[in-house]
C-alpha cells in the first residue's frame, strides 16, 4: 500500500487539528441525537407517528411497527432542470427497491432546485449561491419529522447537492447516500457551442443559429455533459464514498443506472444503525474525506465554486478548510484529467476513458488520497478505484483498466501538468482563486491598465463599443456574497474570449464567481475581501480601484496586487440592493453572508458553525 504523500500528511493534520474543538462538539452533538433517535417508534408519541405514516398505504404497518428500515427521501425534483427531471419516477421506484429488502421509504421533503444555465447573466443568478443555504433548511425541514433510519438524497447540480449536504450533515446520525441520475448523451460539441456564442457575440451569427446550436448541446434529460459545477459534485460524492461506487458518470436511461439505484437502496436499509455495519454519515464526512474532495478538485480541473463549497460544508461537519490548505496541496496534486472546459472531450467520454475508477485509482496508488475514510459502498475508498458494469440483472464492481484516451485521462505517471488545477493568488487586492487547468501557461501572468465596472452589462457595452480593444484587465467588483449574493459572470467569457482571440492580453478580476464551465481567460475570482464593506466600514480594496490603475494578476508567482496607492482613496460607491425577482427577500442572507472563503453563507455565520 502506497505511502501518504508528505504534503497531504501535512495539510491533513493541520486541518484536524484547527478543527479539533468544532469537530469535538460536531461529533458530540451527532452521537447525542442518534440516541434520541434510536428508536424512533418510542421516541415518537404515537398520534405523531400516526400523522407520519397515515398515507403510507401498504408500507403504514411496516412503519407503525417498526418491521425494518424507514430511509427518507429528499428530493430536489422538478423538471425544468434537465439533470434532475429524471427524479420525478425514482419515489416509486425506490419504494419497491425497499420493499425488496424488507424496508420502506418515504419522500421526507422537497428541495428547490435552480439551473444556472437557465439563469446564467439574468437576474435569478443572484439567488444561486443562497438556494444552497435555502436547499440545506429545506433538507433539514424535510428530515426533522424524524421517522427515518437513512437518507436517500436525490440531488446533482450546482448548489444542490452541497446544500443536500450541509443540511444531512446537521443529521449526521443517519447514513445517507446520494443517488445521481447522469449525464445526458452527448450533444453538439461544446468547443463548437463556445465558437458559434463568440461568433454570436461579434455579431456574426444570428439569434436563430445561436439557438440551434444551444438546443443541440442541451437536449434531453440529464446533466449537462461539460466538466462545470454539477460534474464536478458528482466527482465530489465518489472521492468521499458517498455514491454507490462508480455511479456518477452513467447515463440516466441505462440498465446500469437502474440497478446501482437499486444498488443504493439496499445498501441504506443494510447500513442503519441497527445492523451491524453502521455508516452514519458524520463519520463518513470526517476531514480526510474533505481532504479527498479537494484532491479530487484539483487532480480533476474541476469547477471554481467548490472554493466556496468545500468550506461551507465542511463547517457543517466541524471541519475547517482554507484556501492556503488547498492551494498547498495543488502543488503536489497533478492535473490527470482534461475535460471540456480545460479539454475537449465531455464527461460521457471521460467515463468511457475510465472515469472516476481510473483517477482513484491513481491518487490512491500514489498516495495522493487517503484511503482509509469510511465510504458508504463498504469498506474504504479502495472500493471506489473500481467500476460498475451489469453482471446478468445485478451490478458488479471490477477493475478499470489503463486510460482509454490519453488526451483526456492521464495516470499519475504522466499528468498534464505536475500540478494541481487552482492557484491562489494575493496581494494588495486580497486572495482570490484561479483555475489554471483550463488556461494556456503562457496567459497566467497577465499586467494591464485595468477597467474598472460595477456590474456584467457595462462589460458587454463597453465591448460592443470596441473600449476593451487593448490590454486590459477587466475588474468586476460588488459581485460578492453582501452586495448581490456573489453571481455567476459566465456570460462575460464570449466577449472576453473574443479580445483575447484578437491577440489582446485580457484578463478579469472580480469578487464574484465564474461558472465551472468557464475557462480559457484568466482570471482571479471570489477576490475576499469582497468590495463592499462590512459592517464594520471596512471596504475590500477592489472598491478603491481607478480606470488605468496598473493590476498584474500572475499564478505564475501567485499574484493579485495594483501599483496604485489605495491608501489616499475613498471608496467607489456600491450601487443599491437589487429589487425584483424575489432578490429583496434575500436581503437577511445578503446582510449576514461571510466572505467567499468561507463559504459566503449567512446560514452558516448566524448558525455560529
Ligand atoms: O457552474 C456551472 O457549471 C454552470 O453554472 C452551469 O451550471 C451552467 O449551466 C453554465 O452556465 C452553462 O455553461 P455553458 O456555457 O457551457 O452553456
Amino acid at each position: 500500500m502506497s505511502k501518504l504523500h508528505p504534503v497531504i500528511e501535512r495539510v491533513t493534520d493541520r486541518v484536524i487539528e484547527r478543527s479539533r474543538p468544532g469537530r469535538r462538539a460536531y461529533l458530540e452533538l451527532m452521537e447525542i441525537e442518534g440516541e434520541r433517535h434510536r428508536d424512533r417508534n418510542t421516541a415518537l408519541p404515537c398520534s405523531n407517528l400516526a400523522h407520519g405514516f397515515a398515507a403510507a398505504g401498504e408500507d403504514a404497518e411496516s412503519i407503525a411497527t417498526r418491521r425494518g428500515p424507514n430511509i427518507g427521501i429528499i428530493s430536489a425534483y422538478n423538471d425544468t432542470i434537465s439533470a434532475h427531471q429524471p427524479y420525478g419516477a425514482y419515489p416509486p421506484q425506490m419504494k419497491i427497491y425497499a420493499r425488496e429488502v424488507g424496508a420502506t421509504a418515504q419522500v421526507a421533503g422537497a428541495t428547490p432546485a435552480m439551473c444556472d444555465g437557465v439563469t446564467q447573466g439574468a437576474d435569478g443568478m443572484e439567488l444561486s449561491l443562497f438556494s444552497r443555504d435555502v436547499i440545506a433548511l429545506a433538507a433539514s425541514v424535510g428530515l426533522s419529522h424524524a421517522m427515518y433510519d437513512s437518507v436517500a438524497m436525490l440531488g446533482i447540480c450546482d448548489k444542490i447537492v452541497p446544500g443536500l449536504l450541509i443540511g444531512g450533515l446537521r443529521y449526521g446520525w443517519l447514513p445517507t447516500i446520494f443517488i445521481p441520475s447522469g449525464p445526458m448523451p452527448s450533444g453538439i460539441a461544446n468547443k463548437e457551442k463556445q465558437k458559434v456564442r463568440q461568433l454570436y457575440a461579434e455579431g456574426k451569427a444570428t439569434r436563430a443559429e445561436l439557438l440551434e446550436s444551444e438546443s443541440k448541446s442541451y437536449h434531453s434529460p440529464g446533466t449537462c455533459t461539460f466538466y462545470g459545477t454539477a460534474n464536478s459534485n458528482q466527482m465530489m460524492m465518489e472521492m468521499m464514498g458517498l455514491h454507490m461506487p462508480g455511479a456518477a458518470f452513467v447515463t440516466p436511461d441505462s440498465g446500469l443506472r437502474k440497478q446501482l439505484t437499486r444498488a443504493a437502496v439496499h445498501r441504506l436499509a443494510a447500513i442503519t444503525r441497527d445492523g451491524d455495519d453502521y455508516r452514519p454519515l458524520a463519520h463518513c464526512v470526517d476531514e480526510k474525506a474533505i481532504i479527498n474532495a479537494a484532491i479530487g478538485l484539483l487532480a480533476t480541473g474541476g469547477s471554481t465554486n467548490h472554493a466556496i463549497h468545500i468550506p461551507a460544508f465542511a463547517r457543517a461537519a466541524g471541519v475547517q478548510i482554507d484556501w492556503g490548505d488547498i492551494a498547498e496541496m495543488s502543488k503536489v496534486v497533478p492535473l490527470l484529467c482534461r475535460v471540456y472546459p480545460n479539454g475537449s472531450g465531455d464527461v460521457n467520454h471521460f467515463h468511457a476513458a475510465g472515469g472516476m475508477g481510473f483517477v482513484i485509482r491513481e491518487l490512491l496508488d500514489a498516495g495522493l488520497a487517503h484511503r482509509d475514510i469510511m465510504t458508504v459502498g463498504g469498506g474504504d475508498l479502495s472500493a471506489y478505484a473500481q467500476e460498475p458494469w451489469l453482471d446478468g440483472e445485478k451490478v458488479a464492481w471490477r477493475d478499470v483498466g489503463p486510460s482509454g484516451d490519453a488526451e483526456m485521462l492521464r495516470p499519475a505517471s504522466e499528468p498534464f501538468q505536475s500540478e494541481g488545477g487552482m492557484r491562489l493568488v494575493e496581494g494588495n487586492l486580497g486572495r482570490a482563486c484561479f483555475k489554471t487547468s483550463a488556461v494556456q501557461p503562457e496567459r497566467w501572468t497577465i499586467e494591464a491598465p485595468c477597467r474598472v465596472f460595477d456590474d456584467q452589462a457595462q462589460v458587454a457595452k463597453a465591448f460592443a463599443a470596441g473600449e476593451l480593444d487593448k490590454d486590459v484587465i477587466v475588474v468586476v467588483r460588488f459581485q460578492g456574497p453582501r452586495a448581490n449574493g456573489m453571481p455567476e459572470l459566465h456570460k462575460l467569457t464570449p466577449p472576453l474570449g473574443v479580445l483575447q482571440d484578437r491577440g489582446y492580453k485580457v484578463a478579469l478580476v472580480t469578487d464574484g464567481r465564474m461558472s465551472g464551465a468557464s475557462g480559457k481567460v484568466p482570471a482571479a475570482i471570489h477576490v475576499s475581501p469582497e468590495a463592499l464593506g462590512d459592517s464594520g466600514g471596512n471596504w475590500g480594496p477592489l472598491a478603491y480601484l481607478r480606470d488605468g490603475d496598473i493590476v498584474r494578476l500572475s499564478a505564475e508567482d501567485g499574484t493579485l496586487s495594483t501599483t496604485a496607492d489605495l491608501s489616499s482613496r475613498q471608496p467607489a460607491a456600491a450601487p443599491k440592493p437589487a429589487q425584483g425577482m424575489g432578490r429583496e427577500l434575500f436581503g437577511m442572507f445578503r446582510a449576514n453572508a461571510d466572505e467567499a472563503e468561507k463559504g459566503g453563507s449567512a446560514m452558516l455565520a448566524m448558525a455560529g458553525l
